[in-house]
């Protein structure tokens, strides 16, 4: 199977040399090809350049991307898309004046979506979860990264490592697992929360790396969930089975889950809405990539992650969606980067770069998807017809994606508006 783009009006994110991070000032240059080609072999990009010199290729497949802008597929590195139902009701309890706290103090949020994903079959999960999965793909998302923590109990969390397992083999887009092994803590745990931590740390990881299906370790480090001492417990025990830490840290309270993450060689620290000195100190000269993740800012009403000053203090720094079903229900990534221009203050050129090579990064990935690249995987966005790439972000929440591409094959089209 091969494809050819010709015409096409912006070919972004072109690197030669491939490049997995992109850090500080790096983040600003976003380079590009005006009236290029691509063209691609099977999974893999082979050729692109401009039109000009552009020599007769003979293509199964060729598309006319003329008016249009050629981006890599968003690399979306954390979200929560396995779950049951959804929480419907705790937002009009929000709109009425709850706040997340409130909600999950009287045994709903995590503890409410566990109890429906208990109650429901390993099929029944499955379906409604690819479907998210491939709604997400039909917004420009070629790699994502998913994670497990609504089952809590260990039979719930092994359903959910099989769930994502399937979606991982059945979907063209490239999945990574990981076993958010610490949430919530169950009602029947709150008056011995030591107990719940030995129950993940001796019962749940052993068993969820005897599957095989994840390399990364998730813990929610905040305060009324798991503290700094229950967060290293559980990040050494993921160590014994060389899973890596991806946390949930700094989202309401800074309780030092960043330091710690990079002390534990985090691939990504993730949240980030309160962010202090000391944290950015921590981040310098580290392998860890913070993440920003503007939609549970808007749906919560929370801050939003200072992710201008994350850049400027010469750090890296991804965004992705969150998507889940408390906190940010909405899995389109072109929301996200306008949210990050809007909201944080990142220029259209780091908004791009942080949601495809660095969000590859932040998935382990990057060496394969996130740029164009001759060798990488072809996992691309056809956009609408737009005169510049800066339209995706300034356009917000209308749909830029026209076609996408997924290993090398044609997924959507939509029709033309
Ligand atoms: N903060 C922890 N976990 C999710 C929300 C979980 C939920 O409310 O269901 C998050 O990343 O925002
Ligand atoms: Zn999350």
């Amino acid at each position: 199977m091969s494809i050819l783009i010709t015409n096409i009006k912006q070919l972004i994110q072109v690197r030669d040399v491939n490049t997995t991070i992109l850090k500080g000032s790096e983040m600003k240059e976003l380079p590009i090809l005006e009236n290029a080609y691509i063209y691609m072999e099977h999974d893999t990009i082979i050729e692109y350049g401009l039109m000009e010199d552009h020599y007769s290729i003979d293509a199964e497949t060729v598309i006319d991307a003329t008016g249009k802008i050629v981006l890599p597929s968003w690399c979306d590195s954390h979200t929560h898309i396995v779950y049951a139902g959804d929480r419907t009701s705790e937002f009009v309890d929000r709109i009425n004046g709850l706040s997340y706290a409130d909600i999950a103090n009287k045994g709903g949020g995590i503890l409410n979506s566990a109890k429906k994903l208990q109650e429901t079959s390993e099929e029944e999960l499955y379906q409604q979860s690819v479907k998210r999965l491939n709604d997400l793909i039909a917004m420009g998302t070629g790699a994502v990264e998913i994670k497990t923590g609504y089952g809590l109990t260990v039979e719930a969390e092994l359903k959910m490592l099989r769930v994502i397992k399937r979606m991982k083999q059945e979907s063209l887009a490239i999945i990574i697992p990981t076993l958010l092994a610490a949430h919530a803590i169950p009602e029947e745990y709150h008056s011995n929360k030591q107990e719940y931590i030995k129950y993940i740390t001796d019962e749940l990881i052993p068993k969820a790396a005897e599957l095989n299906i994840t390399n990364y370790v998730d813990v929610f480090c905040e305060e009324g969930y798991f503290d700094i001492n229950d967060t290293e417990a559980i990040l050494e025990a993921g160590n014994k089975y060389n899973l890596r830490p991806k946390i949930h840290v700094n989202q309401f309270n800074i309780v030092g889950g960043i330091a710690l993450g990079v002390k534990h060689n985090a691939l990504s620290v993730d949240h980030l809405e309160e962010i202090n000195d000391d944290d950015i100190e921590a981040l310098k000269g580290s392998e860890t990539i913070s993440v920003a993740l503007p939609g549970c800012s808007y749906f919560l009403s929370i801050p939003y992650t200072q992710g201008r000053k994350i850049i400027d203090a010469g750090l890296p720094l991804a965004i992705a969606t969150d998507y889940n079903p408390g906190s940010s229900p909405s899995g389109n990534m072109n929301f996200v980067v306008s949210a990050a221009c809007v909201k944080m203050r990142l220029t259209p050129e780091e908004a791009i770069n942080a949601a495809t090579v660095n969000g590859a990064y932040a998935m382990g990935i990057s060496n394969m998807y996130g740029s164009i690249t001759r060798g990488k995987k072809a996992n691309l966005i056809i956009t609408k017809p737009m005169n510049h790439y800066s339209e995706i972000p300034y356009a917000f929440a209308h749909n830029p994606v026209e076609q996408v591409i997924i290993n090398g094959q044609v997924l959507v089209k939509h029709s033309e508006q």
